[in-house]
Order: C-alpha cells, then structure tokens, then sequence
C-alpha cells in the first residue's frame, strides 16, 4: 500500500541507483545516428545535421512593401491635401514581373507588393493615399524617401548561417530553408523505436472489456511519445505475458530498430515476462531513485545476429510516461542529433504544501501559470492516476533530500508542452 508520498515503504533506498547516472546510461545506449537529405515536407521536428548558408540574399531584391505606386520622393514632396500632385502612370509592375522599365522623373508606376521596384523610384505611395488611377494618379501626401520599400538583403545576406546544425526543424525554419532555395536539407535520420507493451491483462481500444481486463494505453502513449521528440515509432501493440511470445513478437523488426522499449513485466510478481525474457541476456535490471519509474531494465537485445539496445519501463502508465520522459527523451533527442536534448527548465513558486519519498527523486505532474510564475499539482503522486498527468503542461522535480516541500517554496518545473 502506498502512503500520500506515492511510494511504499519497503524499498532500502540505499541501493538504489542515482537519477542521473542511470540517465546517462540510457544515452550511452543510443548511437548517433546518420546524416541524410531529406525532402522539405518531411523534415518536420527533426534535427539539421550541417549548417545551412543562404546562397542569395532575402529580400532576394528590392521591393515594394505596399500596393501602390512607385515615385521619385522629389516628385510628390509638397503634395497634401489641398495641393495634390498628378503623375502619369507609365508602367504596371505585378508581384513576379521580371522585366521591369526605368522609373523617369515626372511619372508613376503602379506597383503591386512584392513586385520588384523600378530603377529610379525612391519610395512607394500605398494606394489609400491616392485616388487609384491606371492612367494618371493623383498623390495626396508626401512620402519620405525610403518609405514602404523593402530591401535586398534586409533580412538574410548572402554567405550568412540561417540555421545551424543541431536545431530542430519547426514551421518557421523549414519556411527560412525554403525561401533560401533549398529543396532539401541535410538531416540526422530519426531513431526508429519499436514499442511494445506486455501483459495478459491488456485489451485492445474499442474492444469489449472483461472483469479484470483494462485497455492497452502504455503502447499508443510511448509511441506518441517518441514521435513527439523527432522519433519513428513502430508499435507493436502488446504481447501476453508469454517469454516465447515476446521473442517472436521481436524477431522480424531487429534489422530496422534503433531501440526496443517496452512497458510492463518489470517489478517482483510472478509474470514478469520482460524481465523473464531479458534477463541474463545483456539487459540489467535496476532499481533507480525515482518515483514514479523505480524498476527499470536497461541494456542490449541479442538473438539472430543482432544486437538491438532495450530500454524497459514499469507498467504504470504514469511510471512509464515519467521515466520515458527523465530517461529515454533525452537519449532519443541526442542519438537523432537534437541541439536541446532536455525539455526547458524554470525555478516557479509552488502554491500547495508536497511530502515526498526520502531518498528518490518524485516527479509530480503540475498546472503552471505564468501570470502568478507558480505551479499547482494536477492529481496525486500514485502511478496510476494518468489523467493528472493528461491535465498537466509540466513536471515538478522534488530532490532526494526533501521529504516534505512547502507552499510558497522554489520548486524546478519541466514544460511539457515547449521543445
Ligand atoms: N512487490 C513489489 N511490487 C511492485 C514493486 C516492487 O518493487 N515490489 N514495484 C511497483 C512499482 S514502483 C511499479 S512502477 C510497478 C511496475 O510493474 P511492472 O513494470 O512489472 O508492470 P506490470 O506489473 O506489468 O503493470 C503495472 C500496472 O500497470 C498496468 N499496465 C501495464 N502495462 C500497461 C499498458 N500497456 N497499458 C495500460 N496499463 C498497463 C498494469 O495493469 C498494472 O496495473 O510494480 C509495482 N509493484
Ligand atoms: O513508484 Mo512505481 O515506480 O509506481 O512507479
């Protein structure tokens, strides 16, 4: 039975193993892995393997910021209200027209924006101070020089680093790669993940459910997870708690997998198929400083020639999104080549009074408000209570040392939904 600390008490947590180093175990389980181009559209979320220089500068020429009509400054100067200036409109210049006339003092060109400003013109007059004329137009304020033109090369100039290797690919930067000129772009290929869970109690979604059955939830979270952090998931749904069973269930995927993780079959019970299946093979099992996620396997899957890494979470859904999110995230986004291996950390008031485990790291789930800059638990600590952690935008980290941590305290918080 566990107390309100979320842990039972049976654990000498003198032997466990610290947070950390079983983090950096789990990263020096992964190798990096290679370079490739990769289209545009499916660069998304992954991580640039080299830096990437523009060939031409942006604006690639100087342009017209408005629709309306190009001007030498000098020509419209005294022009108000009262003492409107009348231009001929010698030329029409569309977004995209290549061939474009010299502007002659004394005229117009009706220019659309975008479109490639004349030779000669100074400035561009919007519309709206005019009386929209094709033939002659009529300006009604003067405009500076300079006004509502975009130059060559204001925003990115030619040779110059737009984005650098490590970062992830979001909207904006495949928007940047794009608008220089590239097609493709130089990546690290994502790790691919095979995600299985195991347990005979488990039902598949949309099925019925039988006393003492629950739905299979572990499999669609970790796989989302895994995508969610520039990942390839492959799920393999679940395996009953069956050795032979977990063995075949591998057996086709090991030439395209980069990491077997699993969830399930990890504590003390009598069918623990993951640890019956793995154990003494290359794979460790572990007991590590942290709640939720203390039992943990870790190593390498060898049959037919290959030698795959494993990580096994427990089975509780909160214990396994938890140590997949302290443990395998980081490991995934540094094999796939990631700058920011680690979700971004604040220093945030907590606002309720926590008790924590003495000895293990606890991860609560919280709520934080940026407004106040403090955070609020969604849910209690127990390692089933996964729909706090579906309410939650943020991780709270309590130390080892603290068993008790008090309202209006400085507490570290990792945001879930950034990066
Ligand atoms: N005697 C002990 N019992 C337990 C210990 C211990 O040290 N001594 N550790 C506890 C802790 S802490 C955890 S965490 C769990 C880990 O257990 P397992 O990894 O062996 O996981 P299971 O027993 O297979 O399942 C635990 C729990 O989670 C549910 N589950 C499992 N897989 C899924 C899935 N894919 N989708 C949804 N839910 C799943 C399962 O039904 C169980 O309720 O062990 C404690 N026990
Ligand atoms: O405390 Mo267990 O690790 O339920 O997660």
């Amino acid at each position: 039975m566990s107390d309100d600390r979320g842990v039972g008490h049976t654990t000498d947590t003198s032997t466990l193993l610290p947070v950390d180093e079983y983090r950096e175990r789990i990263s020096n389980l992964l190798a990096a892995t290679r370079e490739r181009h990769c289209p545009l559209d499916e660069c998304l979320g992954l991580a640039l393997a080299e830096d990437v220089t523009a060939p031409i500068p942006l604006p690639p020429f100087d342009n017209s910021a408005m629709d309306g009509y190009a001007v030498r400054a000098a020509d419209v100067a005294g022009a108000d209200s009262r003492h409107p200036v009348t231009l001929p409109v010698t030329a029409d210049i569309p977004a995209g027209r290549v061939e474009i006339p010299p502007l002659e003092p004394g005229t117009a060109h009706r220019i659309m924006t975008g479109a490639r400003l004349p030779p000669g013109a100074e400035a561009a007059v919007p519309v709206e101070l005019t009386d929209g004329g094709t033939e002659r137009v009529t300006v009604h304020r003067a405009v500076p020089e300079g006004s509502n033109l975009r130059r060559a090369g204001e925003d990115v100039t030619v040779g110059q680093v737009v984005l650098e290797r490590g970062q992830t690919l979001g909207a904006a930067q495949l928007g940047l790669a794009a608008a220089v000129g590239n097609a493709e772009l130089p990546i690290r290929r994502p790790p691919r993940v095979l995600v299985l869970s195991t347990g005979s109690e488990l039902v598949e979604p949309g099925t019925e459910l039988l006393p003492g059955q629950i739905y299979e939830s572990n499999g669609t979270m970790l796989a989302a997870a895994v995508r969610q952090c520039g990942g390839e998931a492959r799920l393999l749904r679940f395996v009953p708690d069956e050795v032979s069973e977990l063995h075949a269930a591998l057996a086709p995927h090991l030439a395209e997998t980069d990491l077997i993780l699993t969830s399930g079959g990890v504590s003390a019970g009598a069918y623990e198929v993951v640890k019956d299946a793995l154990a003494g093979s290359g794979v460790r099992f572990d007991k590590v400083a942290i709640q939720p996620g203390m039992p943990q396997g870790s190593g390498h899957y060898e049959a037919a020639g290959y030698r795959v890494p494993v990580v096994t979470l427990p089975g509780n859904p909160v214990s396994s999104i938890v140590s997949f999110e302290v443990f395998v995230r980081p490991a995934l986004r540094r094999a796939g080549g990631h700058r920011e291996t680690r979700r971004p950390h604040r220093r945030v008031t907590l606002t309720e009074t926590l008790r924590s485990p003495s000895g293990k790291r606890q991860y609560r789930r919280g709520s934080f408000d940026p407004e106040a800059d403090a955070v609020t638990t969604s849910g209690g600590a127990g390692s089933h209570l996964l729909s706090g952690m579906a309410a939650a935008d943020c991780l709270l980290e309590l130390p080892e040392e603290s068993t008790e941590v008090a309202a209006g305290s400085t507490v570290d918080i990792w945001l879930l939904s950034e990066n």
